[in-house]
């Protein structure tokens, strides 16, 4: 018991062939570290999840991105950053209302995990704006992506609950690459002039660094 004091490690199990107090000790004792884990899960869960579309939250994705860079830069490899904003985004909110305006993000969030390789991260990084990690993705791939996902999101039809339709489209900065001396901030940096350079020339396009 002091080993799991000390360790945290809450997923150890005491095994006891007691049949007395002992053995009601230390099945009482299992049940308490169970209880600990499953809070400790959801406590995790709350801490990195956006609540509004489940993806990574904002704070996750910058830790994320930091141990992908670091990784690349160790191995020498390559990896890409996807910087998302829905365009025009004020005008569905104020035609259609705030609840179809999260029905929109939350839609974008489900187009985003279905275009996603397992190892890269979807997140949502502010309000409109998502971002999206490709570990191990050069520049030619990370585009390809993004421009999956900006098809995906041009010809996806959103039913609201009144019986409504909507359409909408996202402008996406992209940057692929990790210099041995770029930051993480860097990366982004590089993306949203990109994404920038992006609603300048129209929108609904896939811009590159
Ligand atoms: N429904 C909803 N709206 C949000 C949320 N977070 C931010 N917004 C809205 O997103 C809108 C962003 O508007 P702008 O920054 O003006 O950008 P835009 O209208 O998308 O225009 P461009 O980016 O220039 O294409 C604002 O109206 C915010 O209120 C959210 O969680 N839910």
């Amino acid at each position: 018991m002091r080993r799991i004091g000390l360790s945290k490690d809450y997923t150890t199990v005491l095994a006891t062939h007691h049949q007395d107090e002992f053995g009601e000790l230390y099945r009482g004792f299992n049940a308490m570290l169970q209880e600990i884990r499953v809070r400790d899960e959801k406590l995790s869960q709350l801490a990195t999840t956006d609540t509004l579309t489940g993806l990574a939250n904002r704070g996750h994705a910058l830790e994320s991105l930091q141990t992908m860079l670091t990784r690349a830069q160790r191995l020498g490899g390559a990896m890409g950053v996807m910087l998302l904003d829905v365009d025009h985004f004020k005008q569905v909110n104020d035609t259609y209302g705030h609840p179809a305006g999260d029905q929109v993000l939350r839609d974008i969030a489900h187009i985003l995990q279905a275009n996603v390789r397992a190892y890269d991260l979807a997140a949502r990084f502010g309000g409109e704006e998502f971002l999206v990690l490709c570990e191990g993705a050069d520049l030619s791939a990370t585009v390809d992506m993004a421009e999956r996902i900006r098809a995906a999101v041009a010809s996806r039809v959103y039913r609201l609950a009144g019986g409504q339709t909507l359409r909408t489209t996202v402008s996406v900065g992209v940057y692929a690459g990790a210099g041995s001396h770029a930051t993480a901030m860097q990366l982004i940096e590089l993306a949203d002039q990109a994404l920038y350079r992006a609603k300048q020339a129209g929108r609904n396009r896939v811009v590159h660094a």
